[in-house]
């Protein structure tokens, strides 16, 4: 599972290692990184039109000795100097390798353009003229390849103020940093290129991952030869109401298809019959009152999808809440418990699965802070609630105390599509019901979730039940991949 760290994390690292190796050493296995993917990026280096933006710290040194290695396979390296101060060997190393200091203007020429203006050592919204740069690179028709960081990220919580650099590709040193991983920052960041340059025994243990194939394909529950549904997890589903009978047919079909034995539908008269109608295999039952003794055993409940929030709503969630088996909350769910915190008063697990407006009424925070630190805020709610996190989004992250935030990158803004969410507490609950932990049902279903999103919609805009329909695909594409 690639680990991703904070600044100040790196930084020890780096030093740590640089107290061992002769002074440069670092830089010049950075540069050499970077060269190689520019070249790579560029197919033909010679003749090549390059520039430089750089930075007055070491993030501006990596790219002028890269240009350097570029000037001396024959492109036509220029470096314009943002800072007040500049990285004199470097500068020299580009001069003698016949590379040249340029204005602005040569930017618009560029065929590569290399953002070394800030790394790590960043601090705030970009000041000028770091930010007007900035802008000119994305304005300009050249590839942008972001040394470190994209300069306006924040690398440690992926936060953006103000103008920021869009790469096509960042190729950053050491090791990931949060800030590339996590939205905003990772919308920046494009496609994230490591340069090993030594830093791993003086990496802490890491307090993010992103989830890879591998990590998800070894959470999949293998049925096995256990064809009895019982043993494959029986899930209950309280969802849907006569105005959103919708969300329970989608909740019901998530969890099918992602593996449940057997799904236990409880809800009122419209979206029984749709249920019924839709899922025949689901086993229905029909509430008059908010009650679930008639429902039968359960080893897990997908709570709230469509569910309402009148009194009938929050009775039956009490009910639920009441159990003593992992309940997943969503949507209307967490509306409930947003306004009765004593809901979540249980021994039982919980997973919640809110997007970012949910989860700024559930811990009183303002929407736009979350979406602007959602790691931070996730981490903040798993403390504050004592729950699992799912925190959906295009990247979506889990959260639990005590454990590394794991960041999925298989999320598409597609998902972002009506009812997609629904199907994803489906599938997380499936997942519950199987045995797995809240913590490994929250990142292999959203894993699962974002790569059927990716199966189904194949560029084209999709409806929420195709998401459904393509996790046995998703399922397949994990398991069957090589080792
Ligand atoms: N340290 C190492 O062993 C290695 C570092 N690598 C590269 O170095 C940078 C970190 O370099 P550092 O000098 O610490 O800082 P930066 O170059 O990232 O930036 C600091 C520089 O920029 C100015 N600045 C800071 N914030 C702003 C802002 N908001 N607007 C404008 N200007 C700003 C500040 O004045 C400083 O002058 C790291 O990212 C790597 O790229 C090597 O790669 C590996 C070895
Ligand atoms: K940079």
């Amino acid at each position: 599972m690639p680990t991703a760290f904070t600044a100040d994390q790196i930084r020890g690292a780096e030093h740590a290692l640089m107290a061992r190796l002769p002074e440069g050493t670092l830089m010049q296995r950075a540069a050499a990184g970077l060269a190689a993917v520019c070249a790579d990026l560029l197919g033909r280096v010679y003749g090549r039109r390059v520039v430089l933006l750089v930075g007055s710290g070491d993030n501006g040194g990596d790219a002028l000795y890269a240009g350097e290695r570029l000037a001396r396979r024959g492109a036509r390296v220029d470096a314009v100097l943002a800072g007040s101060r500049t990285h004199e060997a470097g500068l020299r190393a580009l001069l003698d390798a016949g590379g040249r200091v340029a204005e602005a203007s040569a930017i618009g020429r560029a065929d590569l353009i290399v953002d070394g203006l800030v790394g790590i050592g960043a601090a705030g919204a970009l000041r000028e003229p770091y930010a007007r740069l900035a802008q000119e690179a994305d304005a300009a028709r050249g590839v942008v390849v972001a040394v470190d960081v994209p300069s306006g990220v924040d690398a440690s919580t992926g936060r953006v103020e103000g103008p920021a650099v869009r790469a096509r590709v960042t190729v950053t040193m050491g090791a990931y940093k949060t800030g590339l991983l996590v939205d905003p920052g990772a919308a920046f960041a494009g496609d994230v290129r490591l340069i090993d340059i030594g830093l791993g025994e003086h990496l802490p243990d890491p307090d993010v991952a992103a989830l890879t194939a591998r990590d998800v394909r070894d959470l999949i529950p293998r049925p096995g030869e256990e064809s009895d549904k019982y043993r494959r997890g029986v899930l209950g589903v309280a969802a849907g109401s006569d105005l959103f009978t919708g969300a329970a047919v989608l909740a019901v079909g998530g969890a099918l298809r992602g593996g449940a034995g057997m799904v236990r539908y409880a809800g009122r008269e419209a979206p029984v019959a749709q249920v019924r109608a839709r899922w025949p295999e689901a086993v229905v039952t029909l509430l008059g009152e908010p009650s679930i003794e008639q429902v039968g055993r359960v080893q897990a409940w997908v709570l709230g999808p469509g569910l309402g929030t009148d009194d009938w709503a929050h009775e039956l969630a009490a009910r639920v809440l009441a159990t003593d088996v992992p309940v997943l909350i969503d949507a209307d769910g967490l509306t409930l418990v947003a306004a009765d915190r004593a809901l979540l008063r249980r021994a039982a697990p919980v997973l919640i699965t809110p997007h970012a407006g949910e989860l700024a009424r559930l811990i009183r925070a303002d929407r736009a802070d979350i979406e602007a630190a959602r790691l931070e805020h996730a981490r903040r709610a798993a403390a504050e609630l004592g729950v699992t996190v799912l925190l959906k989004g295009s990247t979506t992250v889990v959260a639990e105390d005590g454990r590394p935030a794991l960041v999925n990158v298989t999320g598409t803004p597609w998902l972002a599509t009506g009812g997609t969410g629904d199907v994803l507490s489906g599938l997380a609950g499936a997942l519950l019901a199987q045995g797995l932990s809240c913590y490994d049902a929250a990142s292999c279903g959203a894993y699962l979730h974002g790569l059927a999103g990716r199966l189904a919609a194949d560029g084209a805009p999709l409806a929420a039940a195709d998401v459904a329909t393509a996790v046995p695909a998703a399922i397949r594409t994990v398991t069957s991949a090589g080792s």
